[in-house]
């Protein structure tokens, strides 16, 4: 049986509860999903005095043929992107710069050293988001950047991430839709602190010098991302959630929510309704944490159907800006950005063909057994039929079959690359 018709078969199930299965591929069509480069090298990045990966973030694994360059990182995320179906992002990190061999320091960076990345993206038809690096540097070595009692390290990353906000506004400009400068810093104590306040205090001060110039949103919106606890950070964290909810609401800025940065228990996808109450916007680095934040690549589990779900629920789907954040270098590396993202594309096209009116109808009822009925006799209508035509219609493999590129690739391009 062709796509098409086992397409035709399943739309008439959906659409016997009045899902507009067309309107529903339109509408993801048009979601960008934000790649995250650093999967792509195990968050190694191309300064010329590069540093050992730090910041209380780990990368495990050693599959062969990972990119050293940008063109081959480059490369591996043309490959990679040819088999997610839909019109995405590219996410960068400061550290990704190119200088042309001239050692540049964090406090240095310009627009022109990602001049090749916005050709690039001209080229392939993707929009750049932007992330300052406060890690992986001698001045985040003792665990602290935008907090840290020393004025001086804190004015060089306040410098760092001024830079990239005027960075990611230049890619605005030149791409013609908005970035988003997500500021993530390590800043922790391993140990119980005698004093949560007094960094939280520098914390606060340092980002209101970094956000001091107003940068249009059309082609700068800025992020804060929290998180519970890192290797080395395990007592205390500066950047907590309850931190950046309050200067994200106070200070009209995005609350970035990575799914690694809660308690086990805690699910982000029960958030997002609450945060978008208050705020019009919220990010996210949507990963998937195995026993800690292990950033393990993305599958179509339980909580990424839920975030998928509220997103959609909430018509936040131009409201809510989906990064991916997760880096495996246990296995090939254009498969891990292609497994975790058609993931993500799929929850939000599950979400997009449920019946999620008719469900609140029930609830306000109080139908809370058909409402139960429902939701689980969902999750096995025939998904698959509609997810393969839209792959199909968007002009990249169906099912399994991006595999096969994958191994292709692998064979003539990744295992030429010396490690
Ligand atoms: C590389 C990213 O900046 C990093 O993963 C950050 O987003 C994070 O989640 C740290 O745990
Ligand atoms: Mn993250």
């Amino acid at each position: 049986m062709t796509v098409e018709k086992r397409f035709l078969d399943a739309k008439q199930q959906y659409e016997k509860w009045g899902v507009n299965v067309e309107e529903a591929l339109q509408q993801l069509k048009h979601v960008p999903i934000s790649v995250h480069c650093w999967q792509g090298d195990d968050v190694g990045g191309f300064e010329v005095n590069a540093n050992e990966l730090s910041g209380g973030i780990d990368v495990t694994g050693n599959y062969p043929g990972k990119a050293r360059t940008p063109d081959e990182l480059r490369q591996d995320l043309e490959k990679a992107l040819s088999l997610i179906p839909g019109k995405h992002k590219v996410n960068l990190h400061a550290i990704y710069l190119e200088t042309e061999g001239e050692v540049v320091d964090r406090n240095e960076i310009e627009p022109k050293h990602f001049e090749k990345w916005v050709e690039w993206a001209k080229k392939v038809g993707v929009g750049l988001d932007f992330n300052p690096t406060l890690f992986s540097h001698p001045k985040a070595e003792d665990g602290l950047t935008l907090s840290h009692p020393d004025q001086e390290i804190r004015e060089f990353w306040i410098e760092h991430c001024i830079r990239s906000r005027k960075i990611a506004e230049y890619f605005g400009k030149e791409l013609g839709q908005p970035a988003l400068t997500n500021i993530w810093i390590p800043d922790g104590y391993k140990d119980v602190p005698s004093d949560r306040l007094t960094p939280r205090k520098r914390l606060k001060e340092s980002l209101d010098r970094i956000f001091a110039e107003e940068i249009d949103e059309q082609y700068n919106i800025d992020a804060v991302e929290s998180k519970l606890f890192g290797i080395g950070s395990e007592a205390y964290v500066v950047g907590s959630h309850e931190f950046y909810m309050g200067y994200a609401l106070q200070n009209q800025k995005l609350c970035l929510l990575d799914t690694g940065h809660y308690h086990p228990t805690e699910m982000v996808s029960n958030k997002i309704s609450s945060m978008l109450l208050f705020s019009e916007k919220l990010a996210l680095h949507v990963s998937r944490p195995v026993r800690w934040d292990s950033d393990h690549v993305v599958t179509l589990d339980d909580e990424l159907r839920e975030i998928g779900l509220e997103i959609v629920r909430n018509n936040a789907l131009d409201n809510v800006m989906i990064g991916l954040d997760f880096f495996d270098a246990s296995i090939n590396r254009v498969a891990a950005w292609t497994i975790g993202t058609r993931n993500m594309v799929k929850s939000l096209l599950l979400a997009l063909l449920t019946p999620n009116e008719h469900l609140k109808e029930l609830q306000e009822k109080g139908q809370f057994t058909e409402r139960l009925a429902l939701m689980e006799e969902f999750k096995t209508y025939p998904f698959g039929a509609i997810w393969d035509y839209y792959c199909e219609q968007n002009g990249v493999p169906v099912q399994e079959s991006w595999l096969e590129d994958v191994h292709v690739y692998e064979k003539e391009v990744l295992s030429k690359r010396e490690a």
